[in-house]
């Protein structure tokens, strides 16, 4: 339970002001998260990490000399933009190029990529690197589906103590993927975490019982065991963790590995010191000898009750990076000579918002845009709490407050736009770019791209006709599909998507008009979002509770029926676009 907040919704942006204001000798404010507050090194590459808030100490006590040049920090348990990522890169960037490193979930995966398209084409060369410790989120045969969990700080530890020791930006890299190789990570929980001004946590343990194999998502557990010993849990989390070796190494004695013991939330330092004594004997009896451990939390969920067990297994060259001294608010290790302080002013990028020329046909169409992402915005707040119900059943229970983040932004861009001149094509545009940044996640990121892709066919010259909308709408599906990489069947939004899309075109090719082939595309989105009911996730947050998911409909599928619904009112009301 979470008793210390003000505004809900303002949250993770206090979070992060008065993280600062406490933290300023290692790192300083930025848009979209912080970086290092001292002097930049010229030529190295910049180390970025990120993800949603409600982590900490990932990702933005993660930030000074020897460990990471920047975090990009986004809403509560989502992903940050593309934009926000963008935002830090350009400030912490030092020549060297950038990395970009993150969990493995759907929303960090697409807006991290999508910022490193941007970079690249910027001329800052970049890559990004995704972690995927979590043993109990995938078998060992589908090992890059896997989450990230803590093993998250023995990669961005070690790329970073490569990036300080000079290495180039694709050796760098190489680091990264091949300490990912060799961590492997496993968490249980006694209890749900519980967001703030929520009235109920995420998910709740049966009295007596553990959730076995935590997100750090607030998911629930893939499995449930009875609450052990502390020695008990030691024994599983050794038992788990060595049973899967990584490739290249056949068995543990005589090896030498890194060790995390994590809490996740709310479980004590003492507890913890308490199961750890029992991990190290066990590590010996296997013979594995333990270099530099850390007991403590690195990657929380929020108020979870809950720990994790991280093994490293190490080499020479991971072994060095390793043990690299690092001095950054919630890590440190060894002694360092302090860099100075960072000297330059950042250099203020904001730029006068201006709007493209229109016809007078796309300004009028543009009126019933915005009227359209108004009553989206509607429909969106009236169905938050259920939106967040359904994706609590497997997900982590964001979807409502991701939506309802997305459609404020968009209407907001979309009003200003419009008192700027904009058409039809530019308003949806730039509301679309707006849902992106500000909702971050994986809706964020596919709706985004949905509206650009409407937006581009519409233009700002002519008039919207039903066929440019719906050539636009098929479109957005193929930008969904492309970027996401879902198939219809998987149960996502696509399982709406689509099926609108087609029935839209056939109403059009029928020669309908707009409002009444919208209106018959969205009865079918409405009976194909709840057939997603009988579907088993094969993607996305849903994927490893997969079998939790069978009765409820996907979340992004419901919340996508409602909204062309409710377009379709206003549709109706205006005869068209
Ligand atoms: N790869 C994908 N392609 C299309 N839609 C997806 C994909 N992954 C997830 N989704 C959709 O996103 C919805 C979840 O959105 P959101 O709450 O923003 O997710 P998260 O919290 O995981 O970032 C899911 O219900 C699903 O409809
Ligand atoms: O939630 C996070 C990112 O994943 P989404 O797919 O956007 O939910 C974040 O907390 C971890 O990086």
């Amino acid at each position: 339970m979470t008793r210390l907040f003000n505004d809900p919704a303002e949250f993770a942006d206090e979070v992060l002001e008065g993280f600062v204001a406490a933290h300023q000798r290692w790192v300083r404010r930025v848009p979209g998260g912080v970086v290092r507050n001292t002097a930049k090194t010229p030529g190295q590459v910049a180390v970025l990490v990120g993800g949603g808030s409600g982590h900490y100490p990932a990702f933005t006590g993660l930030v000074g000399q020897g460990l990471a040049h920047g975090a990009v920090s986004g809403n509560i348990f989502a992903s940050p933009s593309a934009q926000q990522a963008c935002s830090v890169a350009k400030a912490a960037e030092s020549g060297g190029g950038v990395l970009l490193l993150f969990g493995n979930y759907a929303g960090d995966v697409l807006h991290f990529g999508h910022a490193a398209e941007i970079l690249n084409q910027q001329g800052i060369p970049t890559r990004t690197f995704a972690v995927t410790d979590d043993v109990s989120s995938a078998e060992v045969d589908e090992i890059t589906k896997r989450r990230g969990v803590a093993g998250d700080l023995t990669v961005f530890k070690v790329a970073a103590a490569a990036a300080e020791a000079g290495l180039s930006l694709d050796e760098v890299h190489r680091v990264a993927e091949h300490a990912n190789d060799r961590t492997r990570s496993l968490g249980v929980a006694f209890s749900g975490c519980t967001l703030p001004g929520a009235e109920a946590p995420l998910f709740t343990v049966p009295e007596g019982k553990m959730a076995v194999g935590m997100g750090i998502h607030g998911e629930p557990g893939i499995d449930e065991a009875d609450v052990p010993s502390a020695d008990g849990l030691a024994e599983l989390f050794v038992r788990t963790l060595l049973a899967e070796l990584p490739p290249g190494i056949t068995e543990a004695r005589g090896q030498r590995a890194g060790v995390i013991l994590n809490g996740l939330g709310t479980v004590k330092h003492e507890e913890l010191f308490v199961v750890y004594r029992r991990v190290a004997q066990l590590l010996a009896e296997a013979g594995v000898e333990v270099v530099d451990p850390e007991v403590g939390e690195f990657v929380t969920s929020f108020d979870l009750a809950g720990a994790s067990l991280t093994l490293f297994w190490l080499d020479e060259e991971l072994e060095r990076y390793w043990s690299a001294p690092a001095d950054a608010p919630a890590f440190r290790k060894g002694s360092l000579t302090p860099a100075p302080p960072a000297a330059e002013d950042l250099a203020d990028d904001t730029v006068e918002q201006s709007v493209p020329e229109a016809s007078e046909q796309s300004r009028a169409a543009a009126a019933t845009v915005l009227a359209a992402l108004e009553a989206t915005r509607k429909v969106v707040d009236g169905n938050a709490e259920e939106l967040g119900r359904i994706d609590a059943v497997a997900g982590d229970g964001d979807h409502g407050i991701g939506m309802q983040r997305g459609a404020v932004a968009a209407v907001d861009a979309a009003r200003e736009a419009q008192r700027l001149g904009a058409g039809a094509g530019t308003l949806l545009a730039l509301a679309g770019d707006a849902w992106a940044d500000r909702a971050g996640g994986t809706s964020g990121a596919l709706w985004g791209l949905l509206l650009r892709a409407v937006a581009n066919t519409l233009g700002d010259n002519d008039e919207p006709t039903g066929a440019t909308v719906s050539e636009g709408v098929a479109a957005g599906l193929e930008s969904v599909l492309r970027v996401g990489g879902a198939q219809p069947g998987d149960k996502t939004m696509v399982d709406v998507l689509a099926p609108f899309a087609e029935a839209l075109a056939t109403g059009i090719g029928e020669s309908r008009g707009l409002a009444e082939a919208w209106g018959r595309a969205a009865e079918t989105a409405d009976v194909a979002a709840t057939a997603t009911a009988d579907l088993v996730p094969k993607i996305g947050r849903a994927r490893p509770l997969a079998e939790k998911s069978v009765g409820t409909p996907d979340a992004g599928a419901v919340s996508l029926a409602l909204i062309v619904g409710a377009v379709h009112g206003v549709l109706a009301e205006r005869k068209g676009v």
